[in-house]
């Protein structure tokens, strides 16, 4: 990105810091459990449990008050293993483990489980670790629907951005749905959406047509600075993060959003007037990623070429803490 248009705007530059502010509820004792947000994450097959833990811890990390993970039955137990924090359901089947004359009755049962709790939940955080299993993105497809009915929020990272990118209609005009792509993620939505190569020379331009054409969705393009649009608007996050590029940053941050896009619909009910014209999902997009960055930038601090996500997921709270006091 370095040496492009987009980069040398520094007036893009979001002021995180005060964003962060703005939309962090106070500790308040008057508060009962879930009022500082119950975040879903759908996510975790055969071959990945990590990445959707770390989405989810992070949430809880970050001041969420229940974080739970919808996965396949055989990632379930390997989650719960990690913490005793997190509220597992062992609910999604992949195709080696169903018949094809059982499909439709286990997909309706999916749907059934997810669907009695879709309504407590503040946000969804679709693809961490999700695999690209045929009959698993079917029943994923069908649970974005659900969760579009109902106005729940969704951020798509990972595979749940590889079921998008082939199936624009699931999230096209969904003002609440937040898409994380990483730079390989991004060149798939590119050509597909835009029929043309990622343009590092028009990125700005290409980024808001890109949120445009996809309808009023929020993009959040990862890289050396993060850049955030909407398709009115266009935001760079570019605090100085880790040098460290190891597995697992990306899914911290899509647990991160959801939380901070949930704090902002929140805050602005609440009818702060500094962020009430703002798009809740920028807010929680800008929030995630500067926040994200800190926390990587204290752990390489520490941990040198040794830092792990892990290591990163356990600076969150320090991170909010410097920003954001508790009173
Ligand atoms: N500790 C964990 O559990 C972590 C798990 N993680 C999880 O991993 C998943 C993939 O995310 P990622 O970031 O590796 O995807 P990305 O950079 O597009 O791909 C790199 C290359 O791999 C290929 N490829 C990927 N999946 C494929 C598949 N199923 N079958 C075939 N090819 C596949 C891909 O090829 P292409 O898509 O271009 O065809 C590209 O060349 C996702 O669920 C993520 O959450 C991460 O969050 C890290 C920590
Ligand atoms: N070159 C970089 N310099 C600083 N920070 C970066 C750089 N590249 C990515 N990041 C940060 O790391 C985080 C994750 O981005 P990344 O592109 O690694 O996602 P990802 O590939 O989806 O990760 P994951 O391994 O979790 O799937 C983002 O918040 C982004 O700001
Ligand atoms: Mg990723």
């Amino acid at each position: 990105m370095q040496g492009t248009k987009f980069t040398s705007g520094a007036s893009l530059e979001a002021d995180a810091e005060n964003v962060l502010r703005a939309i962090t509820p106070t500790l308040d004792p008057n508060r009962h459990k879930g009022q500082a947000g119950k975040i879903a994450v759908i996510g975790g097959c055969r071959e990945y449990t990590g990445a959707p833990y770390f989405a989810a811890i992070s949430a809880l990390k970050i001041g969420a008050d229940l974080s739970h993970v919808f996965c396949t039955k055989d990632a379930a137990s390997v989650i719960k293993s990690y913490s005793p924090e997190l509220i597992v359901h062992p609910v999604l089947e992949e195709s080696y483990s169903v018949r094809d004359d059982e499909k439709g009755v286990i997909s309706g049962k999916v749907l059934a489980e997810v669907d009695k709790w879709l309504e407590r939940f503040d946000c969804l955080v679709i693809g961490p670790g999700l695999g690209r299993d045929p009959f698993l993105l079917d029943c994923v497809s069908k649970i974005i629907k659900l969760a579009r009915q109902s106005n729940v929020p969704i951020v798509i990272d990972g595979d749940g951005l590889f079921l998008v990118t082939n199936s624009l209609d699931l999230i096209s005009g969904y003002p609440l749905a937040v898409l994380t792509p990483n730079v390989n993620e991004y060149k798939r939505l590119v050509q597909k959406v835009l029929s043309c190569e990622v343009n590092d020379e028009e990125a700005h331009e290409q980024l808001l047509s890109l949120a445009k054409r996809i309808g009023g969705v929020t993009i959040l393009r990862k890289g050396k600075s993060d850049f955030i649009s909407d398709g009115e608007t266009v935001k760079s996050v570019s605090i100085y993060g880790s040098p460290r590029r190891c597995g697992g940053q990306g899914d911290i941050l899509s647990g991160s959003v959801a939380v901070f896009l949930s704090w902002a619909r929140h805050a602005m009910t609440d009818g702060d007037p500094s962020i009430s014209s703002k798009n809740p999902a920028t807010l929680g997009c800008i929030a995630g990623s500067a926040l994200m960055r800190k926390a990587a930038s204290l752990a390489f601090e520490n941990k040198k070429r040794a830092t792990l996500t892990t290591d990163i997921i356990e600076y969150l709270g320090r991170s909010l803490e410097d920003i954001c006091p508790v009173q």
